[in-house]
């Protein structure tokens, strides 16, 4: 490729920066600097000390969501995100302020804004290019790394960690993480929170009887009816463990935990089964513990549980499909 269509494919239309960059592009150095971040597998830009893109690589420019032709001569401030926009043009300013300091910043994750209004997270590095490079022109190089895929996979990482696979509920790690921070907002609001521990009855019979894959699928149904009964969104529905499950109630007393409870046992009672192959008339219940704190009555979130914990036995040693309140 010769230098002139190297000029041209960098810039062909702003002849003032054409002119400015041809001055660089004399330099044997910066005609190799161009024609490797071209290749490079990262979004590349060069701008000059007013932001202004004198060069950019085909990866930024799909960052920015435009044609390399159609970004040079652009001020990349105007592709940052609000937030982040300011900053960047403070920086800039302060460099102008105080040439002496070279400026280097980042890596720093940044929210793009690209042509089409998208936006693309990224990881952001500036960097003063070396003036032996430069032929003493002031320029900047920005390094635009992709944060899209791995944020992805951070969020569903996250949410893994966080959920029980068979039922979709919060699982045991979430459910004591929001216990806890229930738990201190309520202390710190001085309002009531509510535990109630769930627990299937005869769920050993059912397996026997029909399978354990069947058992799989009873859960998720009890699951997903426990979910539906939950009050306000503040509330937490979870899987304790094996055939047992957990709601935390922020903001309530007894008394309205025993209505979501007694909705919990009303909706279970009349869930249908027919269509995992089982009897029309079949029914499965629960029994359900419940435990409030209110005005320091308990020390911990732990005594909580363990009191919710020990009206459950009581609900089971009555009879089953029954409700206990811890006094
Ligand atoms: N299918 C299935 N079964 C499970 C799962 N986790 C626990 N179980 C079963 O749940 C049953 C619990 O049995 P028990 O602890 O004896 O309780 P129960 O039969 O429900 O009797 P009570 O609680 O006293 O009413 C056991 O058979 C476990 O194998 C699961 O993820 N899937």
């Amino acid at each position: 490729m010769t230098q002139t269509n190297k000029i041209s494919r960098i810039n062909s239309e702003d002849s003032s920066v054409i002119e400015k960059f041809c001055t660089s592009l004399a330099n044997q150095k910066m005609s190799s600097f161009i024609n490797m971040i071209n290749v490079i597998a990262e979004g590349i830009f060069v701008v000059n000390a007013d932001g202004v893109i004198e060069v950019i690589n085909p990866i930024a420019a799909k960052f920015f969501g435009s044609s390399q032709d159609a970004l040079v001569g652009q001020r990349w401030f105007n592709f940052l995100h609000d937030r982040h926009r300011e900053h960047y043009e403070y920086i800039f300013l302060n460099w102008k302020d105080n040439k002496k300091l070279p400026l280097n910043h980042g890596p720093k994750e940044v929210l793009l804004t690209r042509a089409d209004n998208s936006w693309l997270e990224a990881d952001l590095s500036i960097s003063c290019l070396p003036e032996s490079l430069t032929e003493g022109s002031v320029l900047f190089v920005g390094v635009l790394h992709n944060l899209t895929q791995h944020k992805a996979e951070y969020s569903e990482l996250r949410r893994q960690a966080s959920t029980d696979h068979l039922t979709g509920l919060a699982n045991r790690f979430n459910l004591e993480k929001t216990l806890n921070k229930s738990w201190n907002d309520s202390i710190v609001n001085a309002q009531p929170i509510s535990l109630i521990l769930i627990d299937v009855d005869y769920f050993k019979h059912f397996n026997d009887q029909f399978g354990h894959v069947n058992g799989d699928k009873c859960l998720q149904k009890i699951a997903r009816t426990i979910e539906a009964c939950l009050p306000s969104s503040d509330s937490l529905a979870a899987r304790y463990g094996g055939e047992e499950f957990a709601v935390i109630l922020p903001r309530s007393h007894a008394t309205s935990a025993t209505a979501v409870a007694r909705l919990i046992q009303q909706q279970i009672n009349i869930i249908n089964f027919s269509e995992l192959g089982l009897p029309s008339t079949f029914r499965v219940s629960v029994s359900q513990g419940i435990a409030c704190e209110q005005g320091g009555q308990y020390r911990t979130p732990e005594a909580l549980i363990c009191a919710a914990d020990t009206a459950l036995y009581r609900a089971k040693a009555e009879g089953r499909n029954r409700i206990n309140v811890s006094l």
